[in-house]
């Protein structure tokens, strides 16, 4: 018997396209405004996995030509000496662009920093302004990790009016802002999360079923409707028994591959197109910022 293979969304071409995209525009805009887009990105402490994603975001603003204002601070820094840093960059007319790398020491308070960034340069979505947008369907910055799904199921041509979409996770990141943006788009949405009942009765009825939980192989291929389409948020890296490491998404893609329709991979899935959406958040609050 012939075995299907689910067909793969390619989050890694698309976020290539999009850097081409935003990289041509800035050439051409850049020269009528005077300056280039810019983003500053605040890091603070030395937590790799966060060190190599900020060290790419600023290596895919060089790329498409946006200045990257790196901000890196020690573990200790107090929240008060962010607050100030923050209040100086939402006055600072060549950053576009402002974002707080995630996670956070524990000593410092992560929402009230997100607080403080002013909502027109808040590049990552999650000021409550810009989530107060999305529950009322209004323009403004959306969070880049979901609002890289949706360009992703839209360049796919993936139909979600009224399909049963179910969201695995719950986060401020990526979870509740998922849900909002598949509602936007007149899915009918469940959101489920760790403390759900029976999470196989939920995810066996999803046609399109988002893994948003950092809980690696959490989906398994039982859990998918036959045909369904399959987008994987988590990025996890487990070693292996040989003492490997490597990355993984929260489902279980290779024998999920053989149930589902259409299927993001991890790596070149979801994590490319977060990327790509705030560079694109960046390059939004500069025409709006230079537009007058
Ligand atoms: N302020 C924020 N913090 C965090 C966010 C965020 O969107 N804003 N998301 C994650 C981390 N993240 C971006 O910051 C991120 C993670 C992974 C990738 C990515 O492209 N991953 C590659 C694989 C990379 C590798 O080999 O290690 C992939 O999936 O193909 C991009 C962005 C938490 N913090």
């Amino acid at each position: 018997m012939e075995t299907k293979t689910a067909k793969i969304l390619d989050g890694k071409a698309l976020a290539a396209k999009i850097h081409q995209e935003l990289a041509a525009n800035i050439t051409e805009l850049q020269p009528k405004i005077g300056r280039p887009p810019g983003l500053a990105v605040l890091m603070v402490g030395d937590n790799p996995a966060s060190a190599a994603y900020v060290s790419n975001k600023e290596k895919a603003c060089a790329k498409v030509g946006i200045t990257s204002f790196g901000k890196h601070f020690p573990t200790q820094t107090s929240q008060t000496e962010l607050e100030e840093v923050i209040e100086e960059l939402n006055q600072d007319e060549r950053v576009d662009g402002i974002l707080v790398q995630l996670p956070l020491p524990n000593h410092l308070d992560a929402i009230t920093l997100l607080h403080k960034i002013a909502p027109d340069k808040d590049a990552d979505g999650l000021h409550p302004v810009n989530l107060g947008r999305l529950v009322r369907g209004e323009t403004g910055l959306r969070s880049c990790t979901p609002a890289g799904v949706m360009r992703l199921l839209e360049e796919y041509k993936i139909p979600l009016v009224g399909k049963q979409a179910v969201v695995v996770g719950r986060s401020i990141l990526v979870g509740k802002p998922m849900a909002l943006m598949l509602l936007e788009a007149d899915a009918t949405v469940t959101i489920a999360h760790s403390r759900s009942q029976d999470l196989k009765s939920i995810t066996q009825n999803a046609d399109i079923l988002i893994a948003a939980a950092g809980i690696p192989g959490l989906i398994t291929a039982q859990m998918v409707k036959p045909g369904a389409v399959v987008v994987d948020v988590g990025i996890n890296r487990v070693t292996d028994s040989s003492g490997k490491s490597r990355l993984v998404g929260d489902i279980d893609f290779a024998a999920t591959a053989s149930v589902a329709e259409y299927i993001t991979p991890v790596p070149g899935g979801i994590g490319p197109m977060t990327v790509a959406m705030l560079l694109q958040n960046t390059v939004s609050s500069y025409l709006r910022a230079t537009s007058n």
